[in-house]
């Protein structure tokens, strides 16, 4: 590998909300040693604080990363999120400013899908109300309202990974499964695909696993409880937004709802030290659980090899494969060479003005990679001869440069 032109030891990795040790472990094995490492999720201050100075943050769901923070965050080249969903970063400032998005798309999956199976089983058997009355000495030895999960209707709300991931494992316990999704999807197994509505009406029970975006935000509401069936499940494993929660106090209250899992709430405690806030702890029938979807030891440790060591990729040769807001560029090892990375708007002219530098420099270009998405322009630049002073004087200033860094 070739030297890069920052020390290693002088890149600031910033690891927040107890990333796993194995994102640590494969950092510093890359030679990366500078890591700050916090058990907790950061805010305010104390975010802006450890954040100014770093190069690499690394995140779960909770640490919020937004325009502000990025703000201060002036050396900061990329953020992993060791998750699945992103919607804590504004990734439309963080492309703005240079900075690539990385996150771990598969690792926690058949964490989730098993525990939302799981609670389909107990909440069909009314285990969650049951176990709640016989810690108060209550005795309710009864099989009304008690069933089998075996040919029951199962509906998914959102039939990407996750989604896809439950609904074989429910096939496998004869149940049988639709989803609703805006994109057509190919079912697997016998799953078929209906209208949301359809869903709602036939399901007995509902699994949401969309991600946090503008149409999924209070997408199952009154109108929604309404439509479902009477004695159904509703389970939430995906984020706080997506339940209107009065409304789902209204359709228990009511008891047109059998029971409901939540594993995620629109307001979640910042730490395990502060208390839990929310009208569905008054409900015995309701799994309520701490946004422990994906905290398996088994998810956790893949989750940090796999977004650590996208990091040290994108940190030592310039690859942002699986990127999720910059285009992605795959990078031989170029020794002997020197790197170039250049973040720029998609407008017309970028390319044929970083060219021209090189070209009125008699500088050879050996190698060059250039990827676009709708917004942004990535291309990395292999030259054999140093041209760190040209870069600074030049390159920073071609019009539409979002960020502009020497790698070696
Ligand atoms: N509870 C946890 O700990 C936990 C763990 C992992 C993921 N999650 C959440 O689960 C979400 C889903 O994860 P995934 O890996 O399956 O994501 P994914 O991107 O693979 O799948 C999401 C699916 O939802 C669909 N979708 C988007 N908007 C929709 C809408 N309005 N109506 C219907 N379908 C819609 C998409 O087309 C896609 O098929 C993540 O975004 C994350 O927020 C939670
Ligand atoms: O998006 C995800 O993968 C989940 O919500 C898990 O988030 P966490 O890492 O904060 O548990």
């Amino acid at each position: 590998m070739a030297k890069k032109s920052l020390d290693k030891a002088k890149i600031k990795f910033l690891l927040l909300e107890g990333v796993h040790q194995s994102a640590v472990s494969l950092l510093e094995n890359a030679g990366y040693t500078n890591i700050e490492y916090h058990k907790k999720a950061l805010e305010g201050d104390e975010l802006l604080e450890s954040i100014k100075d770093a190069h690499f943050v690394g995140i779960r769901s909770r640490t919020q990363i937004t325009r502000e923070v990025l703000e201060a965050a002036p050396k900061l080249n990329a953020i992993g999120c060791f998750c699945i969903g992103t919607n804590q970063v504004d990734l439309g400032a963080a492309v703005e400013r240079g900075v690539a998005v990385f996150n771990a798309p598969y690792s926690n999956t058949r964490s989730v899908a098993e525990l939302v199976l799981a609670e389909a089983i107990l909440l069909l058997r009314g285990i969650a109300a049951k176990n709640a009355a016989a810690h108060r000495g209550e005795w309710m030895k009864t099989a009304t309202d008690s069933y089998e999960i075996r040919g029951k209707k199962l509906g998914i709300i959102g039939y990407g990974s996750i989604g896809m991931q439950l609904s074989v494992l429910a096939e496998g316990l004869g149940m049988e499964v639709m989803f609703a999704d805006t994109v057509n999807k190919l079912p697997l197994g016998n799953a078929t695909q209906v209208s949301l509505s359809q869903l709602l009406t036939t399901a007995d029970i509902v699994s949401l696993h969309v991600p946090e975006t503008a149409s999924t935000k209070n997408m199952i509401g009154p109108k929604e409880f309404e439509q479902m069936k009477k004695g159904s499940i509703l389970i939430n494993a995906s984020r706080g937004t997506v339940v209107d929660i009065d409304a789902l106090c209204d359709a228990l209250r009511e008891r047109r709802l059998l029971g409901a899992a939540i594993d995620v709430f629109p307001v979640e405690p910042k730490s395990n030290s502060d208390e839990f806030i929310s009208p569905l702890r008054e409900f015995d029938n309701v799994f309520l659980t701490p946004h422990i979807g994906g905290s398996t030891m088994e998810a956790q440790e893949n989750i940090g090899m796999e977004v650590a060591e996208k990091l040290v990729k994108y940190s030592d040769n310039g690859t942002t494969v699986t990127s999720v807001n910059f285009p992605e560029v795959a990078l031989p090892s170029q020794d002997g060479r020197h790197r170039l990375l250049h973040v720029h708007k998609n407008v017309p002219g970028v390319m044929s003005a970083i060219n021209q530098i090189f070209s009125e420099n008699n500088i050879n270009i050996s190698g060059q990679y250039l990827q676009t998405n709708e917004n942004v322009g990535y291309v990395v630049i292999d030259v054999d001869q140093e041209y760190g002073e040209l870069a600074k004087s030049k390159l920073k200033d071609v019009t539409g440069t979002l960020r502009c860094r020497i790698l070696f």
